[in-house]
């Protein structure tokens, strides 16, 4: 119980410090963080909600195939499928996803690529890359309607504790082992993405 509320305060102030950067215009990006391994057990943001707003009903607690553990009338975020897949391949703890200008932007610019790659750029030091031709590759997956088809296209790009998808026009998803680590690499990527757009804007 104390677990569940400690990650509960953890993921909450997670979403204060994001909606605080106003990464979830139009009640968009849903947030995750794990409760316990055996069974698996995670907090989800609930769907559509304001996550600009801190709540009692802003996070429920959810299985490894979406579905809510508890009797709630809170629906989990329609995206919840795409976090399963990260903690049923992964021993991550916190995974986050938001929509930005900047990520759809850089997601549509590379897309036809499917990657995009950063190489010379400090900030991959975030990545764990920390030698000085490491390179840094983030995928650009299609942005399919179907959500189970999303997760399982996701998926294949979930090879590590830690990594990012970006998705076509929609925004992207992270995940480390804790909100600390997973914050710091979105807030990298987010870095990252701005800074290319400006080098594109005077190139
Ligand atoms: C309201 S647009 C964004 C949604 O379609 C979705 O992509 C999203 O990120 C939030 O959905 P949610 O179900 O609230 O987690
Ligand atoms: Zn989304």
């Amino acid at each position: 119980m104390i677990a569940l509320q400690n990650k509960w305060k953890e993921l909450a102030d997670i979403k204060d410090e994001l909606a605080a950067r106003d990464w979830f215009m139009g009640t968009s990006g849903n947030l995750a963080i794990k409760v316990s391994d055996d069974p698996l057990r995670f907090l989800v943001t609930a769907s559509g909600k304001d996550k600009k707003k801190r709540t009692m009903e802003d996070f429920l607690l959810v299985n490894a195939n979406a579905d809510p553990v508890e009797e709630t009338d809170l629906k989990p975020s329609a995206e919840t499928l795409l976090h399963c897949a990260i903690y049923n391949k992964t021993s991550a703890g916190c995974s986050l996803h938001i929509h930005t200008v900047a990520n759809n932007v850089i997601s549509e610019i590379y897309g036809n690529e499917g990657k995009i790659d950063f190489q010379g750029q400090e900030l991959i030091k975030a990545f764990g890359l920390w030698d000085e031709d490491a390179l840094l590759s983030i995928p650009i997956i299609t942005n399919h309607a179907h959500i189970p088809s999303l997760a399982e296209e996701f998926s294949s790009h979930i090879h590590a504790d830690k990594g990012a998808v970006l998705i076509r026009n929609h925004g992207i998803t992270v995940w480390g082992k804790d909100g600390f680590e997973a914050k710091k690499l979105l807030e990298a990527c987010e870095f990252l993405f701005q800074y290319q757009l400006a080098l594109l804007q005077i190139k």
